[in-house]
């Protein structure tokens, strides 16, 4: 049901949106930048453009449709590649959304941003944000100037979700491609194609048939979900740093002690097979862990797969080594000891 109906309150939700009709509800755009908004030279370039060129006026305008199922307002973050995504910018846009999703006037909130770290801000917004309302990522594959361009359809996709009155209580999702997908278990898969958000364990939510959301099941949360609440945190500062170091043959034993060197607070590791590391790595590893205390959490360099068993660090369980940074981050900045993050991951 529409959430303003009383004439005396309308002045008030009118403020700040693009577009109103009392009998619509309301959602605010965040706009972030990627390639969503990003733009190029000619029509048929769909590399080499840039990232975050467009304000999100120039994206809601291009959608004229997403008036006639909301009144929308558009904020603008930031408008960068997501390759520059960092926590301060995550902390300011969660406390935004809080806030806006704590007013009853607001039916929910999307996100514009670009696809290559998609997957970890959306992780973020889902362990940081606390309401039942919907939050729902978007972005695109295709330049916003580019033939067939997938970031409109997206966004209209994006919001009719957040208006839907069956996405409630189902945390972050993320919305490319006609489907709708889980924060917490969805990666991007593939640099170029269209259809790279997956998870191939899970599986997706739902999918939009006629641009409608369809879902498959009734709202619930994924097993594991913890709640951070860094809605008083200033958000200029920096989160601990939190690196990830990858796993291979012939891999230098140092790295570890170079991370730590470089103002690490916490390693994520992304090994091999289901955690591993060559035998003189992990005992360089192990110095490392004994010797400063550092919080290491094993993931896998494979695309999919659970890691447990890993006696020298914390096991990622089905986190990938992205949300594992992220979660990582989240508990090193509420200030977990080392067993309370082992709690978190391993459940
Ligand atoms: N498709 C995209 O959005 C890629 C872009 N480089 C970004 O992540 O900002």
């Amino acid at each position: 049901s529409p959430l303003i109906q009383l004439p005396h309150i309308v002045p008030r939700a009118v403020e700040g949106f693009e577009c109103f009709n009392a009998s619509l509800p309301n959602i605010t755009i965040y706009a972030t930048g990627g390639t969503i908004a990003g733009s190029a030279g000619s029509a048929d370039q769909t590399t080499g453009y840039q990232s975050g060129a467009l304000g999100i006026r120039t994206l809601i305008e291009a959608v004229p449709q997403l008036c006639n199922v909301s009144n929308v307002k558009g904020i603008q973050i930031v408008n960068v590649d997501s390759g520059d995504i960092n926590s301060t910018i995550l902390t300011n846009l969660t406390q935004q959304i809080q806030k806006d999703l704590d007013n009853p006037f607001m039916q929910g909130a999307v996100v514009t941003h670009g696809t290559d770290t998609l997957e970890e801000s959306a992780f973020f917004l889902d362990l940081t944000i606390a309401s039942e309302k919907p939050v729902v990522v978007v972005g695109s594959m295709r330049p916003a100037t580019a033939l067939s361009a997938d970031g409109p359809i997206n966004l209209l996709s994006a919001v009719k979700l957040a208006v839907n009155k069956n996405a409630k209580g189902r945390g972050t999702m993320i919305v490319l491609n006609d489907r709708i997908a889980s924060a917490r278990f969805t990666v991007k898969t593939n640099a170029n194609a269209v259809d790279t958000f997956k998870a191939e364990e899970q599986g997706f939510l739902g999918v939009f048939e006629d641009i409608n959301p369809l879902f498959f099941y009734p709202p619930s949360r994924p097993l594991g979900h913890r709640y951070f609440n860094i809605t008083s945190r200033p958000f200029q500062t920096p989160m601990p740093k939190v690196d990830v170091l990858y796993g291979h043959q012939e891999v230098s034993p140092e790295i570890f002690q170079a991370a730590v060197d470089s103002g690490a607070k916490g390693i994520v590791l992304a090994g091999l097979g289901a955690g591993y590391w060559p035998s003189v790595a992990l005992k360089s590893l192990e110095a490392v862990v004994n010797k400063t205390g550092i919080p290491v959490v094993a993931s896998r360099r494979t695309a999919w797969g659970y890691v447990e068993g890993q006696e020298w660090g914390i096991n990622a369980g089905f986190l990938n080594p992205s949300k594992s940074r992220i979660q990582l981050q989240l508990a090193l900045e509420n200030k977990l000891s080392n067993q309370e993050i082992k709690n978190i991951f391993e459940l």
